[in-house]
């Protein structure tokens, strides 16, 4: 069996990959000329690279027709909200375009690869009272360009799978995090400022941005799992939300990481990690997952805020 990840270099496709060679599966991955590849040198020998833009349809062709894999996780993405309102175009650009142009090539070569797609609880965006823990029947109103371009990843995976028999399964992960997290998002961005707080690096001040807003966290490891099992048994062309069924304020997660470390530390508004306009509040509904494929979240958060932790010390 042979798996294709797109963004394998990335924060989750370097779990994926780690998940799906315990599985015994044969590795694809794809790269971009300046992919970073630290998350995934550790698997060099084990995976096979394939430099591919997923922008050009001329490079996504000669990929899907050169590979024909039987599985596709498709993580390749800009992932990062505040870049989105900087960049709009380009986020929403790469995001959509780089699916069409996956989706048109396997059914160019008429091929029956399962395909997951990493959807997104930020396009539910503003919640009302009363709808929490949020449903995929639940309606999506986005806030932020990023949003959008999962939108349209989500409706995408619904319209190929509808009009041609794509075998596409929509996963929508709330928010995701564990070692290898990229230092911009919430969890990493304050776990490395307490490590280099403890290293002496930088004075005992975190800054921060919206302490209030509400986050469903799941671990990556239990997420990769997840997309496994979507592809193993989910029903194609339906939506299923990975979630963890718990949120907690980022102020909440902030005391968590400071319980494991014995630093003093100020708290400081950064205002320009304040956002337009930001989501208050995710918190999944994670029951039609579980009863299509058994899934549950297995690692406890304070775990997976201490293994964050214990990645940051352990870098130089
Ligand atoms: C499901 C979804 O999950 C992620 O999107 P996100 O929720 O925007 O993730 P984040 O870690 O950037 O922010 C979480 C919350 O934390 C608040 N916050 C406070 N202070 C800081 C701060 O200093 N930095 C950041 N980044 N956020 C801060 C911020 O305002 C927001 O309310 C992506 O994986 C995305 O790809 C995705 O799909």
């Amino acid at each position: 069996m042979k798996a294709l990840v797109t963004g394998i270099s990335g924060f989750v496709g370097s779990h994926m990959a780690e998940f799906l060679l315990l599985k015994g599966v044969e590795v694809v991955g794809t790269i971009r000329n300046r992919s970073r590849m630290d998350h995934i040198s550790h698997l060099q020998q084990d995976i096979r690279l394939v430099e591919c833009e997923l922008r050009d349809p001329f490079s996504v062709e000669a990929l899907i027709g050169a590979e024909k894999p039987d599985l596709i996780f498709h993580l390749a993405a800009q992932s990062f909200v505040p870049t989105s309102w900087n960049s709009p175009i380009d986020t929403i650009h790469n995001n959509v375009a780089g699916q069409v142009n996956l989706f048109e090539a396997i059914r160019r070569f008429g091929l029956h690869s399962k395909i997951q797609i990493a959807c997104s609880s930020e396009e539910y965006g503003q919640v009302n009272p009363g709808e929490t823990p949020i449903k995929e029947t639940n309606p999506l109103r986005p806030l932020s360009p990023y949003a959008i371009s999962k939108v349209a990843q989500d409706y995408l995976g619904y319209q190929y799978h509808k009009s041609y028999g794509l075998h596409v399964i929509r996963t929508i992960t709330f928010n995701h995090t564990g070692p290898r997290r990229g230092e911009n998002f919430v969890t990493s961005n304050f776990a490395k400022q307490i490590v280099d707080i403890e290293k002496g690096k930088k004075p005992p001040v975190i800054y921060v941005g919206n302490l209030e807003a509400k986050r469903d966290f799941t671990d990556v490891r239990d997420v990769v799992r997840g997309y496994w099992l979507a592809l193993e048994k989910g029903v194609p062309g339906e939506a299923y939300n990975i979630a963890s069924g718990t949120c907690y304020t980022i102020a909440e997660m902030l005391a968590i990481l400071l319980s494991h470390s014995n630093v003093d530390i100020e708290v400081k508004t950064d205002a320009s990690r304040l956002r337009p306009s930001d989501v208050e509040i995710l918190l999944g509904d994670y029951r039609k997952f579980h009863e299509a494929t058994g899934w549950n979240p297995e690692i406890p958060f304070e775990r997976t805020m201490e293994d964050l932790l214990q990645y940051w010390r352990s870098q130089p």
